[in-house]
Protein backbone atom coordinates (compact mmCIF):
# COMPACT_ATOMS: atom_id res chain seq x y z
CA UNK A 1 0.00 0.00 0.00
CA UNK A 2 1.24 3.87 -0.20
CA UNK A 3 -0.89 5.42 2.55
CA UNK A 4 -0.32 9.10 2.20
CA UNK A 5 3.06 9.95 3.96
CA UNK A 6 4.30 12.17 7.06
CA UNK A 7 0.44 11.58 8.31
CA UNK A 8 -0.86 9.10 11.36
CA UNK A 9 -2.55 6.59 10.04
CA UNK A 10 -4.20 5.13 13.11
CA UNK A 11 -4.72 1.08 13.83
CA UNK A 12 -8.20 0.66 15.87
CA UNK A 13 -8.96 -2.18 17.25
CA UNK A 14 -12.79 -4.18 17.74
CA UNK A 15 -14.16 -2.67 20.69
CA UNK A 16 -13.15 0.82 19.42
CA UNK A 17 -14.73 0.00 15.94
CA UNK A 18 -18.17 -1.48 17.60
CA UNK A 19 -18.21 1.97 19.61
CA UNK A 20 -18.08 4.24 16.59
CA UNK A 21 -20.73 1.74 14.97
CA UNK A 22 -23.24 2.42 18.17
CA UNK A 23 -22.40 5.95 17.99
CA UNK A 24 -23.32 6.38 14.23
CA UNK A 25 -26.35 4.40 14.68
CA UNK A 26 -27.52 6.91 17.78
CA UNK A 27 -26.69 9.89 15.65
CA UNK A 28 -28.36 8.69 12.31
CA UNK A 29 -25.11 8.06 10.58
CA UNK A 30 -25.54 5.26 7.58
CA UNK A 31 -21.93 4.05 8.01
CA UNK A 32 -22.65 0.94 5.48
CA UNK A 33 -24.52 3.63 2.86
CA UNK A 34 -21.07 5.23 2.56
CA UNK A 35 -19.18 1.75 2.44
CA UNK A 36 -21.71 0.60 -0.04
CA UNK A 37 -20.89 3.91 -1.99
CA UNK A 38 -17.00 3.47 -1.59
CA UNK A 39 -17.03 0.13 -2.79
CA UNK A 40 -18.47 0.83 -5.85
CA UNK A 41 -16.34 4.12 -6.17
CA UNK A 42 -13.66 2.44 -6.11
CA UNK A 43 -14.71 -0.73 -8.40
CA UNK A 44 -15.71 2.08 -11.29
CA UNK A 45 -12.52 3.73 -10.70
CA UNK A 46 -10.69 0.62 -11.90
CA UNK A 47 -13.22 -1.44 -14.07
CA UNK A 48 -15.67 -0.07 -16.64
CA UNK A 49 -18.86 -0.67 -16.58
CA UNK A 50 -19.41 -3.26 -19.05
CA UNK A 51 -17.69 -5.53 -16.28
CA UNK A 52 -18.74 -8.70 -14.71
CA UNK A 53 -18.64 -8.76 -10.98
CA UNK A 54 -19.41 -11.49 -8.59
CA UNK A 55 -20.03 -10.44 -5.23
CA UNK A 56 -20.13 -12.82 -2.14
CA UNK A 57 -22.21 -11.71 0.95
CA UNK A 58 -22.21 -13.26 4.26
CA UNK A 59 -25.07 -13.36 7.03
CA UNK A 60 -23.57 -10.28 8.52
CA UNK A 61 -23.46 -6.48 7.68
CA UNK A 62 -20.17 -7.31 5.75
CA UNK A 63 -22.09 -8.74 3.69
CA UNK A 64 -24.71 -5.95 3.89
CA UNK A 65 -21.88 -3.43 2.71
CA UNK A 66 -21.79 -5.82 -0.09
CA UNK A 67 -25.16 -6.25 -1.17
CA UNK A 68 -26.03 -2.38 -1.09
CA UNK A 69 -22.51 -2.13 -3.25
CA UNK A 70 -24.06 -4.51 -5.60
CA UNK A 71 -27.20 -2.30 -6.11
CA UNK A 72 -25.05 0.67 -6.90
CA UNK A 73 -22.78 -1.54 -9.13
CA UNK A 74 -26.22 -2.89 -11.13
CA UNK A 75 -27.78 0.79 -11.51
CA UNK A 76 -24.24 1.79 -12.88
CA UNK A 77 -24.60 -0.62 -15.73
CA UNK A 78 -21.87 -3.37 -14.42
CA UNK A 79 -23.02 -6.80 -15.07
CA UNK A 80 -23.36 -8.16 -11.06
CA UNK A 81 -23.78 -11.63 -9.59
CA UNK A 82 -23.84 -12.30 -6.32
CA UNK A 83 -23.77 -15.59 -4.05
CA UNK A 84 -25.66 -15.41 -0.56
CA UNK A 85 -25.11 -19.06 0.60
CA UNK A 86 -27.27 -18.13 4.22
CA UNK A 87 -30.15 -16.11 4.89
CA UNK A 88 -28.43 -12.90 5.96
CA UNK A 89 -28.84 -12.47 9.94
CA UNK A 90 -28.40 -9.29 10.32
CA UNK A 91 -31.52 -6.78 9.82
CA UNK A 92 -29.59 -4.48 7.08
CA UNK A 93 -28.01 -7.12 5.33
CA UNK A 94 -31.82 -8.59 5.45
CA UNK A 95 -32.78 -5.22 3.89
CA UNK A 96 -29.76 -5.06 1.38
CA UNK A 97 -31.34 -8.58 0.19
CA UNK A 98 -34.50 -7.85 -0.58
CA UNK A 99 -33.70 -4.84 -2.74
CA UNK A 100 -31.24 -6.79 -4.78
CA UNK A 101 -34.28 -8.95 -5.17
CA UNK A 102 -36.43 -6.21 -6.13
CA UNK A 103 -34.03 -4.77 -9.11
CA UNK A 104 -33.32 -8.56 -9.92
CA UNK A 105 -29.88 -8.88 -9.55
CA UNK A 106 -28.95 -12.55 -10.23
CA UNK A 107 -28.72 -14.49 -6.70
CA UNK A 108 -26.85 -17.66 -6.25
CA UNK A 109 -27.94 -19.32 -3.05
CA UNK A 110 -26.62 -23.16 -3.56
CA UNK A 111 -22.95 -23.65 -3.07
CA UNK A 112 -23.69 -26.87 -5.13
CA UNK A 113 -24.62 -24.38 -7.97
CA UNK A 114 -21.23 -22.87 -7.95
CA UNK A 115 -19.37 -25.80 -10.47
CA UNK A 116 -22.18 -24.33 -12.97
CA UNK A 117 -21.80 -20.60 -11.92
CA UNK A 118 -17.81 -21.35 -13.33
CA UNK A 119 -18.81 -22.29 -16.70
CA UNK A 120 -20.92 -18.71 -16.91
CA UNK A 121 -19.73 -16.61 -19.27
CA UNK A 122 -18.68 -13.91 -19.52
CA UNK A 123 -15.85 -14.79 -16.34
CA UNK A 124 -15.68 -12.30 -13.85
CA UNK A 125 -13.35 -9.58 -14.00
CA UNK A 126 -13.32 -8.92 -10.28
CA UNK A 127 -14.64 -10.68 -7.10
CA UNK A 128 -15.59 -9.03 -4.46
CA UNK A 129 -15.64 -10.43 -1.00
CA UNK A 130 -18.02 -9.37 1.67
CA UNK A 131 -18.24 -13.08 3.11
CA UNK A 132 -16.66 -12.15 7.06
CA UNK A 133 -15.71 -8.91 8.57
CA UNK A 134 -14.67 -8.19 12.14
CA UNK A 135 -17.60 -10.01 13.43
CA UNK A 136 -15.89 -13.39 12.56
CA UNK A 137 -15.64 -15.75 15.34
CA UNK A 138 -14.81 -19.04 14.72
CA UNK A 139 -13.29 -20.76 11.82
CA UNK A 140 -15.39 -20.88 8.45
CA UNK A 141 -17.69 -24.04 8.21
CA UNK A 142 -16.93 -26.56 5.53
CA UNK A 143 -19.45 -25.29 3.14
CA UNK A 144 -17.97 -21.11 3.44
CA UNK A 145 -14.59 -22.55 3.52
CA UNK A 146 -15.28 -24.50 0.20
CA UNK A 147 -16.70 -21.14 -1.18
CA UNK A 148 -14.08 -19.14 -0.10
CA UNK A 149 -11.08 -21.73 -1.71
CA UNK A 150 -13.53 -21.84 -4.76
CA UNK A 151 -13.19 -17.84 -5.45
CA UNK A 152 -9.28 -18.26 -4.27
CA UNK A 153 -8.66 -20.60 -7.43
CA UNK A 154 -10.58 -18.45 -9.71
CA UNK A 155 -7.85 -16.70 -10.98
CA UNK A 156 -9.57 -13.36 -10.57
CA UNK A 157 -8.39 -10.38 -8.57
CA UNK A 158 -10.36 -10.41 -5.27
CA UNK A 159 -11.60 -7.04 -3.63
CA UNK A 160 -11.84 -8.08 -0.17
CA UNK A 161 -14.00 -5.66 2.27
CA UNK A 162 -13.18 -4.16 5.56
CA UNK A 163 -10.65 -7.69 6.22
CA UNK A 164 -10.38 -10.76 3.83
CA UNK A 165 -12.76 -13.39 4.95
CA UNK A 166 -11.14 -15.90 7.27
CA UNK A 167 -8.63 -13.63 8.65
CA UNK A 168 -9.06 -12.09 12.53
CA UNK A 169 -9.09 -8.63 12.06
CA UNK A 170 -7.16 -8.20 14.66
CA UNK A 171 -4.31 -11.09 15.13
CA UNK A 172 -3.84 -11.45 11.52
CA UNK A 173 -4.29 -14.87 12.10
CA UNK A 174 -6.24 -16.91 9.40
CA UNK A 175 -9.09 -19.15 11.27
CA UNK A 176 -9.17 -21.38 8.51
CA UNK A 177 -9.67 -21.37 5.59
CA UNK A 178 -9.13 -17.27 3.81
CA UNK A 179 -9.32 -15.22 1.23
CA UNK A 180 -6.24 -14.29 -1.08
CA UNK A 181 -7.27 -10.46 -1.58
CA UNK A 182 -5.71 -8.53 -4.28
CA UNK A 183 -6.71 -5.72 -2.38
CA UNK A 184 -8.67 -4.55 0.79
CA UNK A 185 -10.75 -1.68 1.22
CA UNK A 186 -10.96 -1.45 5.09
CA UNK A 187 -13.71 1.10 6.24
CA UNK A 188 -12.90 3.37 9.02
CA UNK A 189 -9.70 2.36 10.57
CA UNK A 190 -6.86 0.21 10.03
CA UNK A 191 -6.62 -2.65 11.25
CA UNK A 192 -3.35 -4.76 12.64
CA UNK A 193 -4.17 -7.70 11.29
CA UNK A 194 -4.20 -6.96 7.65
CA UNK A 195 -0.03 -5.96 7.94
CA UNK A 196 0.65 -8.82 10.36
CA UNK A 197 0.38 -12.82 10.35
CA UNK A 198 -1.05 -14.04 7.68
CA UNK A 199 -2.80 -10.84 6.80
CA UNK A 200 0.67 -9.89 5.43
CA UNK A 201 -0.27 -12.60 2.43
CA UNK A 202 -3.68 -12.16 2.47
CA UNK A 203 -4.68 -8.81 2.41
CA UNK A 204 -3.03 -7.70 -1.00
CA UNK A 205 -2.94 -3.54 -1.20
CA UNK A 206 -4.72 -2.20 1.86
CA UNK A 207 -6.80 0.75 1.18
CA UNK A 208 -8.45 2.58 3.77
CA UNK A 209 -12.23 4.19 3.21
CA UNK A 210 -12.83 6.24 6.45
CA UNK A 211 -16.76 6.57 5.81
CA UNK A 212 -15.91 10.56 7.50
CA UNK A 213 -15.55 8.97 10.83
CA UNK A 214 -13.61 11.24 13.36
CA UNK A 215 -11.46 9.17 15.23
CA UNK A 216 -9.91 10.83 17.96
CA UNK A 217 -12.61 9.97 20.71
CA UNK A 218 -11.82 6.07 19.80
CA UNK A 219 -7.68 5.82 20.26
CA UNK A 220 -8.08 3.21 22.76
CA UNK A 221 -5.27 0.84 21.33
CA UNK A 222 -2.90 4.19 20.26
CA UNK A 223 -1.83 2.27 17.44
CA UNK A 224 -0.74 3.18 14.28
CA UNK A 225 1.14 2.58 11.08
CA UNK A 226 4.60 3.09 11.23
CA UNK A 227 5.54 5.44 8.28
CA UNK A 228 8.20 7.78 7.60
CA UNK A 229 9.13 10.19 9.79
CA UNK A 230 9.56 13.81 10.05
CA UNK A 231 11.09 14.21 12.86
CA UNK A 232 14.05 12.04 12.40
CA UNK A 233 14.44 13.92 9.02
CA UNK A 234 15.76 16.84 10.28
CA UNK A 235 17.88 15.31 13.26
CA UNK A 236 19.36 13.21 10.30
CA UNK A 237 20.16 16.35 7.49
CA UNK A 238 23.73 17.03 7.36
CA UNK A 239 25.01 20.41 6.91
CA UNK A 240 27.56 21.32 4.71
CA UNK A 241 30.14 22.22 7.63
CA UNK A 242 29.66 18.53 9.33
CA UNK A 243 32.33 16.84 11.22
CA UNK A 244 32.18 12.71 12.45
CA UNK A 245 31.83 14.04 15.66
CA UNK A 246 28.51 15.56 15.11
CA UNK A 247 26.71 12.16 13.73
CA UNK A 248 27.27 10.24 16.82
CA UNK A 249 28.88 6.76 17.88
CA UNK A 250 28.42 3.21 18.37
CA UNK A 251 30.12 0.28 20.45
CA UNK A 252 28.71 -3.18 19.00
CA UNK A 253 29.26 -5.54 22.21
CA UNK A 254 29.10 -9.30 20.69
CA UNK A 255 31.37 -11.47 18.76
CA UNK A 256 31.96 -14.44 21.02
CA UNK A 257 34.03 -17.43 18.83
CA UNK A 258 32.41 -18.51 16.00
CA UNK A 259 29.75 -15.80 15.94
CA UNK A 260 31.88 -12.67 15.16
CA UNK A 261 29.75 -11.97 11.84
CA UNK A 262 27.21 -11.11 13.89
CA UNK A 263 28.89 -8.25 15.59
CA UNK A 264 30.45 -7.54 12.19
CA UNK A 265 27.33 -7.24 10.07
CA UNK A 266 25.94 -4.93 13.06
CA UNK A 267 28.87 -2.99 12.74
CA UNK A 268 29.19 -2.68 9.62
CA UNK A 269 25.47 -1.50 9.62
CA UNK A 270 25.56 1.39 12.26
CA UNK A 271 28.28 3.12 10.02
CA UNK A 272 26.04 2.21 6.78
CA UNK A 273 23.13 4.29 8.43
CA UNK A 274 25.44 7.11 9.08
CA UNK A 275 27.49 6.67 12.35
CA UNK A 276 30.46 8.92 12.66
CA UNK A 277 32.60 6.47 14.41
CA UNK A 278 31.75 2.52 15.22
CA UNK A 279 33.75 0.17 17.75
CA UNK A 280 33.50 -3.47 18.16
CA UNK A 281 34.18 -4.53 21.50
CA UNK A 282 34.70 -8.27 21.03
CA UNK A 283 34.80 -11.48 23.20
CA UNK A 284 36.74 -13.31 20.09
CA UNK A 285 40.31 -12.24 21.03
CA UNK A 286 41.63 -13.08 17.46
CA UNK A 287 39.70 -10.16 15.97
CA UNK A 288 42.57 -8.02 14.68
CA UNK A 289 40.72 -5.77 11.63
CA UNK A 290 37.50 -5.81 9.74
CA UNK A 291 39.34 -6.05 6.32
CA UNK A 292 36.04 -5.40 4.51
CA UNK A 293 35.41 -2.61 6.71
CA UNK A 294 39.01 -1.13 8.52
CA UNK A 295 36.77 1.56 9.64
CA UNK A 296 35.55 -0.18 12.34
CA UNK A 297 37.85 -0.14 15.64
CA UNK A 298 38.09 -3.38 17.37
CA UNK A 299 38.80 -3.72 20.79
CA UNK A 300 37.95 -6.59 23.48
CA UNK A 301 34.47 -6.42 25.14
CA UNK A 302 35.38 -5.39 28.26
CA UNK A 303 37.14 -2.21 26.87
CA UNK A 304 35.96 1.20 28.11
CA UNK A 305 32.30 2.36 26.49
CA UNK A 306 32.20 5.68 28.17
CA UNK A 307 33.41 7.09 24.76
CA UNK A 308 30.09 5.81 22.95
CA UNK A 309 27.18 7.16 22.46
CA UNK A 310 24.88 4.01 21.99
CA UNK A 311 25.27 0.63 22.03
CA UNK A 312 24.60 -2.44 20.18
CA UNK A 313 24.85 -5.52 22.49
CA UNK A 314 23.77 -9.31 22.01
CA UNK A 315 25.37 -9.96 18.37
CA UNK A 316 26.97 -12.99 18.65
CA UNK A 317 27.58 -12.90 22.69
CA UNK A 318 26.88 -16.23 23.23
CA UNK A 319 25.57 -17.04 26.56
CA UNK A 320 28.70 -18.40 28.82
CA UNK A 321 30.21 -16.61 31.52
CA UNK A 322 32.52 -14.26 29.52
CA UNK A 323 28.93 -13.35 27.98
CA UNK A 324 27.43 -12.04 31.08
CA UNK A 325 30.02 -10.38 32.01
CA UNK A 326 29.94 -8.56 29.21
CA UNK A 327 26.06 -7.97 29.08
CA UNK A 328 26.76 -6.43 33.50
CA UNK A 329 29.33 -4.70 31.90
CA UNK A 330 28.09 -3.22 29.24
CA UNK A 331 24.56 -2.32 31.16
CA UNK A 332 26.48 -0.51 33.94
CA UNK A 333 27.05 2.20 31.06
CA UNK A 334 23.56 3.54 31.23
CA UNK A 335 23.79 4.41 27.55
CA UNK A 336 21.08 4.53 24.89
CA UNK A 337 21.15 1.08 24.24
CA UNK A 338 19.53 -1.98 21.68
CA UNK A 339 19.49 -5.28 23.05
CA UNK A 340 19.50 -8.33 20.73
CA UNK A 341 19.78 -12.20 20.36
CA UNK A 342 21.97 -13.88 23.24
CA UNK A 343 21.54 -10.52 25.25
CA UNK A 344 17.82 -11.02 25.03
CA UNK A 345 18.44 -14.85 26.30
CA UNK A 346 20.11 -14.31 28.55
CA UNK A 347 18.18 -11.38 30.13
CA UNK A 348 15.28 -14.00 29.76
CA UNK A 349 17.28 -16.52 31.25
CA UNK A 350 20.68 -16.61 33.12
CA UNK A 351 22.04 -16.43 36.82
CA UNK A 352 21.86 -12.25 36.10
CA UNK A 353 18.66 -12.88 34.68
CA UNK A 354 16.82 -10.61 37.42
CA UNK A 355 19.73 -7.89 37.97
CA UNK A 356 19.62 -7.44 34.52
CA UNK A 357 15.66 -6.84 34.50
CA UNK A 358 16.16 -4.46 37.03
CA UNK A 359 18.61 -2.48 35.55
CA UNK A 360 16.42 -2.12 32.29
CA UNK A 361 13.48 -1.03 34.25
CA UNK A 362 15.35 1.47 36.71
CA UNK A 363 16.93 3.27 33.44
CA UNK A 364 16.00 7.06 32.57
CA UNK A 365 16.25 5.98 28.72
CA UNK A 366 14.43 3.12 27.83
CA UNK A 367 16.82 0.62 25.96
CA UNK A 368 15.44 -1.09 22.33
CA UNK A 369 15.08 -5.10 23.18
CA UNK A 370 14.66 -6.35 19.28
CA UNK A 371 13.47 -10.16 19.83
CA UNK A 372 11.83 -12.54 17.30
CA UNK A 373 9.07 -14.50 18.43
CA UNK A 374 10.89 -17.15 19.67
CA UNK A 375 13.40 -14.80 22.02
CA UNK A 376 9.88 -12.86 22.79
CA UNK A 377 8.57 -16.10 23.87
CA UNK A 378 11.58 -16.51 26.27
CA UNK A 379 11.12 -12.98 27.57
CA UNK A 380 7.49 -13.65 28.31
CA UNK A 381 7.88 -17.63 29.36
CA UNK A 382 5.26 -18.20 27.29
CA UNK A 383 5.09 -19.75 23.80
CA UNK A 384 6.22 -18.94 20.27
CA UNK A 385 2.88 -19.64 19.27
CA UNK A 386 1.15 -17.36 21.72
CA UNK A 387 3.57 -14.52 20.58
CA UNK A 388 2.48 -14.98 17.17
CA UNK A 389 -1.19 -15.37 17.72
CA UNK A 390 -1.51 -12.04 18.66
CA UNK A 391 1.62 -10.18 18.38
CA UNK A 392 0.49 -6.64 19.03
CA UNK A 393 -0.27 -8.19 23.17
CA UNK A 394 3.27 -9.79 22.68
CA UNK A 395 5.30 -6.71 21.89
CA UNK A 396 3.01 -4.33 24.09
CA UNK A 397 3.62 -6.71 27.58
CA UNK A 398 7.18 -6.82 26.70
CA UNK A 399 7.57 -3.21 26.35
CA UNK A 400 5.54 -2.91 29.97
CA UNK A 401 7.10 -5.84 32.13
CA UNK A 402 10.69 -4.37 31.05
CA UNK A 403 9.98 -0.61 30.99
CA UNK A 404 11.66 -1.13 26.85
CA UNK A 405 10.50 -0.29 23.54
CA UNK A 406 10.28 -3.18 21.62
CA UNK A 407 10.71 -4.65 18.31
CA UNK A 408 8.82 -7.81 17.48
CA UNK A 409 10.23 -8.99 14.35
CA UNK A 410 8.15 -10.90 11.64
CA UNK A 411 6.07 -10.48 9.06
CA UNK A 412 4.51 -7.38 10.38
CA UNK A 413 7.00 -6.47 12.88
CA UNK A 414 5.26 -4.54 15.87
CA UNK A 415 7.51 -1.33 17.52
CA UNK A 416 6.14 -0.77 21.36
CA UNK A 417 6.93 1.70 23.58
CA UNK A 418 6.37 0.68 27.29
CA UNK A 419 3.47 3.53 27.61
CA UNK A 420 1.18 1.45 25.56
CA UNK A 421 1.88 3.34 21.91
CA UNK A 422 2.66 0.84 19.30
CA UNK A 423 3.24 0.72 15.52
CA UNK A 424 3.05 -1.71 12.58
CA UNK A 425 5.55 -1.56 9.84
CA UNK A 426 4.62 -1.46 6.69
CA UNK A 427 7.77 -1.88 4.64
CA UNK A 428 9.54 -5.21 4.05
CA UNK A 429 8.90 -9.14 3.12
CA UNK A 430 10.17 -12.45 2.94
CA UNK A 431 13.49 -10.85 1.03
CA UNK A 432 14.42 -9.77 4.87
CA UNK A 433 13.97 -13.45 6.58
CA UNK A 434 17.68 -14.35 6.41
CA UNK A 435 19.98 -14.95 8.31
CA UNK A 436 22.15 -11.80 9.42
CA UNK A 437 19.03 -9.00 9.21
CA UNK A 438 18.55 -8.86 12.81
CA UNK A 439 22.46 -7.46 13.35
CA UNK A 440 21.98 -4.91 10.41
CA UNK A 441 18.49 -3.61 12.06
CA UNK A 442 19.98 -3.72 15.53
CA UNK A 443 23.46 -1.42 13.67
CA UNK A 444 20.96 0.70 11.98
CA UNK A 445 19.09 1.39 15.40
CA UNK A 446 22.16 1.85 17.57
CA UNK A 447 23.85 4.28 14.94
CA UNK A 448 19.97 6.57 14.79
CA UNK A 449 20.17 6.14 19.31
CA UNK A 450 23.91 7.31 18.76
CA UNK A 451 22.63 10.23 16.66
CA UNK A 452 20.37 11.18 19.88
CA UNK A 453 16.50 10.31 18.13
CA UNK A 454 14.80 8.97 20.99
CA UNK A 455 14.49 5.50 20.96
CA UNK A 456 10.98 4.71 19.73
CA UNK A 457 11.81 6.54 16.75
CA UNK A 458 14.88 5.13 16.15
CA UNK A 459 13.39 2.12 16.15
CA UNK A 460 10.28 2.95 14.23
CA UNK A 461 12.74 4.65 11.59
CA UNK A 462 15.16 2.06 11.17
CA UNK A 463 12.42 -0.40 10.66
CA UNK A 464 11.21 1.15 8.22
CA UNK A 465 14.34 1.94 6.41
CA UNK A 466 15.63 -1.88 7.13
CA UNK A 467 11.99 -3.18 5.12
CA UNK A 468 12.98 -0.62 2.17
CA UNK A 469 16.09 -1.56 1.55
CA UNK A 470 13.94 -5.13 1.22
CA UNK A 471 11.34 -4.25 -1.23
CA UNK A 472 14.35 -1.97 -3.13
CA UNK A 473 15.80 -5.53 -3.63
CA UNK A 474 12.95 -7.24 -4.37
CA UNK A 475 11.97 -4.99 -6.93
CA UNK A 476 15.34 -5.26 -8.78
CA UNK A 477 15.48 -8.64 -8.36
CA UNK A 478 11.73 -9.59 -9.14
CA UNK A 479 11.47 -12.00 -6.15
CA UNK A 480 12.75 -11.79 -2.72
CA UNK A 481 15.15 -15.28 -2.89
CA UNK A 482 19.13 -14.06 -2.79
CA UNK A 483 19.18 -10.84 -0.39
CA UNK A 484 22.04 -11.65 2.21
CA UNK A 485 22.29 -9.27 5.41
CA UNK A 486 25.68 -7.99 4.11
CA UNK A 487 24.18 -7.01 0.90
CA UNK A 488 21.71 -5.12 2.72
CA UNK A 489 24.03 -3.32 4.43
CA UNK A 490 24.84 -0.72 1.49
CA UNK A 491 21.14 -0.96 0.66
CA UNK A 492 20.61 0.76 4.19
CA UNK A 493 22.71 3.81 3.17
CA UNK A 494 21.02 4.31 0.08
CA UNK A 495 17.17 4.47 1.40
CA UNK A 496 18.65 6.58 3.70
CA UNK A 497 20.15 9.29 1.38
CA UNK A 498 17.36 8.65 -0.62
CA UNK A 499 15.01 9.71 1.95
CA UNK A 500 16.84 12.45 2.87
CA UNK A 501 16.67 13.99 -0.52
N1 LIG B 1 -18.02 -1.13 12.51
C1 LIG B 1 -18.69 -0.29 11.75
O1 LIG B 1 -19.02 0.79 12.18
C2 LIG B 1 -19.04 -0.64 10.35
C3 LIG B 1 -19.09 -1.96 9.95
N2 LIG B 1 -19.32 -2.26 8.68
C4 LIG B 1 -19.23 -3.65 8.23
O2 LIG B 1 -19.76 -4.54 9.14
C5 LIG B 1 -18.82 -5.56 9.40
C6 LIG B 1 -19.05 -6.12 10.74
O3 LIG B 1 -20.37 -6.64 10.75
P1 LIG B 1 -20.81 -7.82 11.69
O4 LIG B 1 -20.57 -7.47 13.08
O5 LIG B 1 -22.20 -8.16 11.31
O6 LIG B 1 -19.78 -8.98 11.37
P2 LIG B 1 -19.58 -9.86 10.07
O7 LIG B 1 -20.19 -9.30 8.87
O8 LIG B 1 -18.16 -10.17 10.07
O9 LIG B 1 -20.43 -11.18 10.38
C7 LIG B 1 -20.75 -11.59 11.65
C8 LIG B 1 -21.81 -12.68 11.53
O10 LIG B 1 -21.20 -13.82 10.97
C9 LIG B 1 -21.27 -14.89 11.90
N3 LIG B 1 -20.01 -15.57 11.84
C10 LIG B 1 -18.88 -15.26 12.49
N4 LIG B 1 -17.90 -16.12 12.17
C11 LIG B 1 -18.43 -16.97 11.26
C12 LIG B 1 -17.94 -18.07 10.55
N5 LIG B 1 -16.68 -18.47 10.72
N6 LIG B 1 -18.73 -18.71 9.70
C13 LIG B 1 -20.00 -18.31 9.54
N7 LIG B 1 -20.55 -17.27 10.18
C14 LIG B 1 -19.78 -16.61 11.04
C15 LIG B 1 -21.56 -14.29 13.23
O11 LIG B 1 -22.25 -15.20 14.05
C16 LIG B 1 -22.39 -13.09 12.85
O12 LIG B 1 -23.72 -13.48 12.65
C17 LIG B 1 -17.48 -4.89 9.19
O13 LIG B 1 -16.43 -5.79 8.95
C18 LIG B 1 -17.79 -4.01 8.01
O14 LIG B 1 -17.66 -4.72 6.80
C19 LIG B 1 -19.56 -1.29 7.64
O15 LIG B 1 -20.92 -1.36 7.30
C20 LIG B 1 -19.16 0.09 8.01
C21 LIG B 1 -19.39 0.45 9.43
K1 LIG C 1 -14.58 -9.64 3.89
Amino acid sequence: MSPSLHQTISILDVPALRMIEQDAERDGVDLMALAALSIADRVSARYPSSSCVWIAAGVGNNGGDALFAAQILHQRGFHVQCMVMQPPVSRRTQAALAECETLNIPIVRDVALLHDLSQLKPAPNLIIDGLLGIGINRAPSDELAGLIAFLNQMNTPILALDVPSGLNAETGEALGEVIRATDTLTFIAQKSGLWMADGADCAGQVLLADLNVNKDAYQSTAGALNLEHDAARIKLKRPRNSHKGRFGSVAVVGGHVGMLGAALLAGRAALAAGAGKVWLNVLDERLAVDVFAPELMIRLANANLGDAHALAIGMGLGQDEAAQLALSHALGYHKASVLDADALNLIAHSPLSETYKTTLRTRTLPAVLTPHPTEAARLLKSSTLDVQANRVAAARRIAREFASVVVLKGAGTVIAHPNGAFKINTTGGSALAVAGQGDVLSGAIAALLGMDIAPFDAACLAVYMHGLAGDAYEAQANGSIGLSASATVPRISSVLNQWLL
